[in-house]
């Protein structure tokens, strides 16, 4: 047997961590969600990509480090808030995940470190105004989303030419690409985009097809994670590109789009976004660290 599993049940293995997660998602977009009020957890990316592991870990997409904003160093804010500390799979952080404030903001309530309905969630793109809406979905005001001129150009596996793409700022960088068909892009492999500069940070891509005037479908290869079930952020940003190529300039106006995890609604107004979708707890347990 594993020692890991012989530690589980001895308390014997002194090189090992247990420390207690739960596990949620939002339209299929997975997370392992850590308690660390007062930031005493050091997760390294290794530490992260074992517990994002869908084998030999829990399995996720990414990780919620729960923290008191005063603990994280880098934070500028003046009220004492809950930060979202978001992990990729891999390990890199990242500025916002739609998702996961979600997930994040379902978790606070229902462990009662939050009352909602309306919670302020500091993330390392500022603070998130969440409203609980009663029924398992969550609202987000999510900032502005700046999207740019088809400028970028993303190559996917096995289509002859590259896709024009634009860049689109939800917080966190994404560049959106539009096609006739979603089914027959293949996403096992990262798609390259060029010229590579433009985003020195990495780049989150997202693949959009029109249903209607105000009704898109997405599907997405995200930074440090691989192509996932659902973004958040990615949705904001495909439901602004897609209001800017169809000329759509009145405000507010909303998109639903359809994910391979499910579906949300992103309104956009003329200085703010908001992204409303589902967030479920699906689990809570002790996990093992190694070393
Ligand atoms: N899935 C998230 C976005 C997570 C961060 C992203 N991979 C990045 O590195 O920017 C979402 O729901 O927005």
């Amino acid at each position: 047997m594993d020692d890991r599993r012989v530690g589980w049940h001895t308390g014997a293995v002194a090189s090992s961590r247990s420390i207690g997660f739960a596990k949620g998602h939002g339209t299929e977009n997975d997370f392992v969600i850590i308690a660390d009020p007062e930031g005493e957890l050091k997760l390294s990316d290794d530490d992260v990509a074992f517990i994002c592991d869908r084998r030999a870990g829990i399995g996720a997409d990414g990780v919620l480090r729960v923290v008191r904003s005063q603990y994280v160093p880098d934070w500028g804010g003046d009220q004492d808030l809950w930060f979202m500390d978001y992990r990729n799979h891999d390990g890199s952080t990242a500025e916002m995940c739609g998702n996961g404030v979600r997930v994040f903001a379902r978790y606070l309530i229902e462990n009662g470190l939050a009352d909602g309905p309306m919670i302020n969630i500091a993330t390392r793109d500022g603070v998130k105004p969440t409203e609980a809406l009663g029924d398992g979905r969550y609202r987000v005001a999510m900032g502005p989303v700046i999207v740019d001129q088809p400028e970028v150009a993303v190559q996917p596996a096995g289509l002859e030419m590259p896709l024009p793409a634009r860049a689109a700022d939800v917080g966190n960088p994404h560049a959106v690409s539009f096609v006739d068909d979603l089914e027959k892009l293949d996403l096992r492999t990262a798609p390259t985009w060029s010229p590579v500069l433009r985003f020195p940070d990495g780049v989150n891509l997202e693949f959009v097809r029109r249903i209607g005037p105000r009704h898109i479908a997405m599907r997405v290869f995200e930074r440090g994670s691989g192509e996932t079930r659902s973004c958040g952020t990615g949705t904001c940003a495909a439901a602004a590109a897609a209001a800017v190529e169809a000329g759509q300039t009145e405000r507010p106006v909303s998109y639903r789009v359809d994910v391979p995890g499910g579906t949300v609604e992103v309104e956009l107004h003329d200085h703010q976004s908001y992204l409303t979708g589902p967030a479920v707890i699906i689990a809570t347990g002790e996990l093992i660290l190694p070393g």
